[in-house]
């Protein structure tokens, strides 16, 4: 699953300066983030009313729409996606400590 993230992230990053008429990547940077972070709003907002009324497929395809979105928003931030796994790691680690530490007392 990271893989598919890690090669969208880089797509992503790839058609930034692309076309806008041809590329709805470049379309959401040419708004720059107001635009991008509205349109990341709308697809949680998508994915909650998925997640309460909607069937496994509905959900499903609002939550890539939720993660796709996401990831041109960390783009046009200028945070990598490896940085979001690095974190996440370093908190797994964290938690297996914790759990580690529970264990002894
Ligand atoms: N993974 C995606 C992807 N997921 C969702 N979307 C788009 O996100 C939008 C979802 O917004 P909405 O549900 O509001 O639908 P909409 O009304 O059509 O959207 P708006 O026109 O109002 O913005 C749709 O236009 C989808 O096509 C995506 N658009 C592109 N990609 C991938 O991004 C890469 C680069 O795409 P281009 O920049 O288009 O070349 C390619 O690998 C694509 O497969």
């Amino acid at each position: 699953m990271t893989d598919t993230l890690t090669l969208l992230s880089r797509t992503i990053a790839a058609r930034r300066d692309a076309d806008p008429a041809t590329s709805y990547v470049a379309k959401l940077h040419a708004g720059g983030p107001p635009l991008i972070a509205r349109k990341l709003g709308e697809e949680a907002v998508e994915t909650v009313v998925a997640a309460l009324t909607g069937d496994a497929k509905d959900l499903t395809g609002e939550a890539a729409d939720l993660i796709f979105h996401l990831l041109v928003l960390l783009d046009a931030r200028g945070v990598a996606f490896a940085d979001v796994t690095a974190e996440l790691d370093r908190r797994e680690g964290m938690s297996g400590i914790a759990e580690k530490a529970a264990r002894k007392t």
